[in-house]
C-alpha cells in the first residue's frame, strides 16, 4: 500500500486540489455531556517523512477533520475517498501541549484538588504522539498542582504503575510487581504498591522522570521504543478537614497497534497486541457507558430508561480505574480524551480508527426541549415557520429563510453552533455579511436569555426546594 502511495503522490496533490475549499458542514445531532470531552490531536508530519499529510482540521468547523484518502479504483486511475469526524475539539500539528493543557485538561486539577474524580486519556496508533502529550501534561500538572494557588490545605500522594495484560508493576519501585486484588466492596487494590507524598513540584518531576525509565517499550515498525503497556500516573489529594480524597489519573495508554504493524513479530508480540486492543475495546466500553449513564441522569429520564451496562471487570486496566465508571459513585468524575493521530497517508488506516474510537466515545445529548432559545420560538416549529420567523427577524434586507436546511426543526436549527450558522449564511446567494452578522448576533442573544431564563427558573426551584427541606 505504501507502494501505491509513493507512486501516486502527484495525483493525490491534483485531487485535494480539486476540492471544494469549504466542505458541506457537518451537523451535530445533540450537544455533549459536561462531564465527558473528547478532542484529537494531530502531530506534525516528521521531517523525514516521504508521504504527504492526509488529515485535515476544518477552519470553520473547530471540531471536525477531514481525512481524504487515496484508493485503488479496479477500473483506471486512483480515485480520492473523503471521511470527515466530529469530536468536541480538533488540536491541530502547530498547537502545543502547553496550548492543549490551557484549552482542555487545567481545569481538572482544582477539579481533583475539590474532591473531583479527573481522567485524561492519550489513545492513539503507535507513535502518534501519546508518551509526548502526557509526559508534558504530568509536568504541567505538577507545576499547577505546586503553584500554591489551589485554595486549602491538602497532602499529595502519588503512585505511578505500568498495567501490561492482567500483570501490574510499580514503576517507583523498580518496576517491582505489585498483585491487583479485589476488596469487600469490589474495588481493586493494588498490593505492594509504594505511595509517595509530594512536597514540591521538583520532587513530582524526579518521580515522573523516574517512572518514565522504567516503562516497557518495544521497537513498533511506527516507533523504535514503542510503550507496549498503560501507564497509570495517579495523584491522590487528601483533604484533612472533610477526610476525603481527590483523584487525578493521567493516563498513557498503550499503542493501539495493528496486527500487520507487528507481523515481523512474534506469537509473544501477537498476543500482547491482543491483548492491548481488547483492554482498549473494554475502555471504550466503559466510557461511553459511563458518559450515556451521565446523559441519563442530567436529563432526568434515568427512572424509565435502563442504565447502560458498564463492563469494567473485563480488563485489568478498566477494573483499577473502576472509581471513574462506577455510576452509582458518590464522587463526581470528569474524563478527557486525547486521541492522537499521524498525519501521513500511510497511517490513514489506524488514523480513521483513531478517529472512530475518539467518536464513539464522543456521546451526544438531544437536545432538550426546555432550551427554546424564547418561549415564542417552539422547539417543534416546522420548515415553514421556521423560514418566516428569519425573515421577519433578520432585519432589512432580510437574511434569507434558506439557511434552513430542508427538514429541520426549530430545536435542531437553534442548537447548531453558530460556526455552522455563519457558514450556512456564507454559502447562501445574496445574503449580505453585515445582515447576517447581525442576524447570528441575535440568536445569540435569544439563547443567552434563555440560559439565563432556564438558570433563574433552576435556581428558583433549589430554593423553593430548600425551604421545604429546612421549613418547620
Ligand atoms: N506534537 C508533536 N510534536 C513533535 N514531535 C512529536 C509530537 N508528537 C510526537 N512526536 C514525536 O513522535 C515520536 C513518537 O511519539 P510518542 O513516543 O509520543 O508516540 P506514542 O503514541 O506514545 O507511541 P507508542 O504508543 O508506540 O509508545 C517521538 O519521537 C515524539 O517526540
Amino acid at each position: 500500500m505504501e507502494r501505491f502511495y509513493l507512486d501516486n503522490i502527484a495525483k493525490y496533490r491534483s485531487l485535494l486540489g480539486a476540492l471544494d475549499p469549504v466542505p458541506k458542514p457537518r451537523i451535530s445531532s445533540g450537544i455533549a455531556g459536561s462531564n465527558m470531552l473528547v478532542s484529537a490531536r494531530i502531530k506534525p508530519l516528521s521531517t523525514d517523512e516521504d508521504f504527504p499529510s492526509a488529515i485535515f482540521p476544518r477552519s470553520m468547523q473547530h471540531n471536525v477533520v477531514d481525512i481524504h484518502d487515496l484508493y485503488n479504483h479496479p477500473k483506471g486511475l486512483p480515485i480520492l475517498k473523503s471521511f470527515d469526524y466530529q469530536v468536541d475539539r480538533i488540536f491541530g500539528p502547530e498547537t502545543t501541549t502547553d496550548e492543549i493543557f490551557k484549552e482542555i485538561v487545567t481545569d481538572l486539577v482544582p477539579f481533583a484538588w475539590n474532591g473531583g474524580i479527573g481522567t485524561l486519556f492519550a489513545y492513539g496508533q503507535t507513535g502518534s504522539g501519546k508518551t509526548f502529550t502526557i509526559s508534558r501534561i504530568e509536568q504541567l500538572v505538577a507545576e499547577t498542582l505546586m503553584a500554591g494557588n489551589l485554595d486549602g490545605d491538602r497532602d499529595i500522594y502519588m503512585t505511578i504503575i505500568d498495567l501490561a495484560g492482567n500483570s501490574a508493576f510499580d514503576l517507583l519501585n523498580e518496576r517491582q510487581p505489585i498483585s491487583l486484588l479485589e476488596d469487600s466492596f469490589g474495588v481493586t487494590q493494588m498490593m505492594g504498591i509504594t505511595e509517595h507524598q509530594i512536597h514540591d513540584k521538583e520532587e513530582m518531576s524526579d518521580l515522573i522522570e523516574r517512572a518514565t525509565s522504567f516503562r516497557r517499550t518495544a521497537p513498533t515498525l511506527r516507533n523504535d521504543s514503542s510503550s507496549r503497556s498503560h501507564a497509570i500516573c495517579r495523584i491522590r489529594i487528601t483533604n484533612k478537614a472533610t477526610e476525603s480524597d481527590g483523584l487525578l489519573y493521567l493516563i498513557d495508554l498503550a499503542g493501539s497497534e495493528a496486527a500487520r504493524d507487528v507481523a515481523a513479530h512474534g506469537a509473544d508480540r501477537m498476543r500482547e497486541t491482543r491483548e492491548i486492543n481488547n483492554s482498549l475495546s473494554v475502555l471504550k466500553d466503559c466510557i461511553r457507558g459511563k458518559a450515556e449513564a451521565d446523559a441519563l441522569s442530567s436529563s432526568g429520564r434515568k427512572a424509565r430508561a435502563k442504565t447502560p451496562h458498564i463492563p469494567f471487570r473485563r480488563s485489568a486496566l478498566t477494573k483499577v480505574l473502576k472509581h471513574v465508571f462506577d455510576a452509582n459513585g458518590a464522587q463526581t468524575c470528569k474524563t478527557v480524551v486525547i486521541a492522537c493521530v499521524n498525519p501521513s497517508i500511510a497511517d490513514v488506516g489506524p488514523s480513521k480508527n483513531t478517529l472512530r474510537f475518539a467518536e464513539m466515545l464522543h456521546v451526544l445529548v438531544p437536545p432538550n426541549n426546555k432550551t427554546d432559545p424564547d418561549p415564542n420560538i417552539p422547539s417543534n416549529w416546522t420548515n415553514t415557520q421556521l423560514k418566516s420567523w428569519i425573515k421577519e427577524n433578520s432585519g432589512t434586507p432580510p437574511v434569507l429563510p434558506n439557511i434552513v436546511a430542508p427538514r429541520e426543526s426549530g430545536a435542531q436549527f437553534f442548537n447548531l453552533s453558530v460556526t455552522e450558522l455563519e457558514y450556512r449564511c456564507q454559502k447562501c446567494p445574496g445574503v449580505r455579511r453585515d445582515r447576517a452578522k447581525a442576524f447570528l448576533a441575535k440568536l445569540w442573544q435569544l439563547q443567552i436569555e434563555a440560559q439565563n431564563k432556564m438558570g433563574q427558573s433552576h435556581a428558583r426551584e433549589t430554593s423553593n426546594a430548600d425551604d421545604v427541606a429546612t421549613g418547620p
